[in-house]
């Protein structure tokens, strides 16, 4: 395999993702043509169910889209290794088992597994890494500390470290925000800004906080049960993507704050 470039883009063609049991085959969303740059940090939005963590799962790899192609730079995804995978796709799932024996730097230095000899031995090199990633993240003072003494907060950043250690030009991550007060979503969603900007990675997340993506992000991929597209907020909303995104009665789209608004009663 080529080294990949700085400039690696995730693109899928035609896909269709879902499931096949047996005989049976189960779309979830098809005619996927999305593209995605280095330095662009890009949220998955959609309702319940729609389709977000399957689709997540499929460009990771970690699931067999029905049809359809998916690219990483020059590279077919299907035609990587498990290895060449993992030092092109860092993946955070939530609910993902962690050893939470472990010590901060313990589980962020899993992320050089790629990189490390089978009895996963850290150089020098790895060190540095991973101390590198301790500062962008600004978790120094979590360092020493064991994963169970974290907070969901601080565990969602642990686990945002332990991919940037991986150092894949692509991250994936599923609802790295759920269980966390306002506070700390806007905490991450800013982590993860500064981090495409420092690291020109592209990070591919899914999340509920629409307004928040909306305000952050430099793209947003929409799923909607007939449609799934990719564009900027701004563009979306000129197009009034989002109008019909949840039933009219109790939510709208005010175009004017960028933002969901509950529908007072008169
Ligand atoms: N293993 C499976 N086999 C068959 N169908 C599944 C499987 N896992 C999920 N589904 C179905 O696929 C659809 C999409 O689920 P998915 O979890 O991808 O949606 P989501 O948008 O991430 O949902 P949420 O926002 O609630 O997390 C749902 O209808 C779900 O029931």
């Amino acid at each position: 395999m080529s080294t990949v470039s700085q400039n690696i883009t995730l693109k899928t063609t035609n896909l269709e993702i879902g499931y096949a049991h047996k005989n049976q085959r189960k779309t979830i969303a098809k005619n996927i043509n999305i593209e995605a740059q280095s330095s662009e940090l890009i949220a998955v939005i959609g309702v319940n169910g729609i389709g977000k963590s399957t689709f997540l799962r499929s460009i990771s790899g970690i699931q067999e889209p029905l049809s359809g192609e998916i690219t990483i730079g020059e590279h077919k995804l299907k035609e990587l290794n498990n290895l060449e995978r993992a030092s092109q796709i860092g993946l955070v799932l939530t609910n993902q088992p962690i050893s939470k024996n472990l010590s901060v730097f313990e589980l962020i230095a899993l992320g050089r597994q790629p990189y490390t000899n089978w009895l996963g031995k850290l150089s020098e090199n790895d060190r540095e890494k991973i101390e590198n990633v301790i500062n962008l993240t600004s978790i120094k003072d979590l360092r020493n500390r064991k994963c169970y003494e974290l907070s969901d907060g601080q565990l969602q950043r642990v686990l945002i470290a332990r991919s940037i250690a991986q150092n894949t030009p692509i991250i994936i991550l599923d609802e790295p925000t759920t269980h966390l007060d306002m506070y700390h979503k806007a905490n991450v969603f800013k982590l993860l800004k500064e981090l495409v900007k420092q690291t020109e990675k592209t990070i591919i997340f899914a999340s509920h906080e629409i307004n928040l993506a909306i305000q952050i992000c430099d793209k947003i991929i929409l799923m909607h049960p007939d449609k799934t597209q990719i564009d900027t907020p701004k563009n979306l909303i000129s197009k009034g993507m989002f109008q019909d995104l949840f039933p009219k009665e109790l939510i709208h789209f005010d175009e004017i704050s960028s933002s969901f608004r509950i529908k007072n009663k008169d």
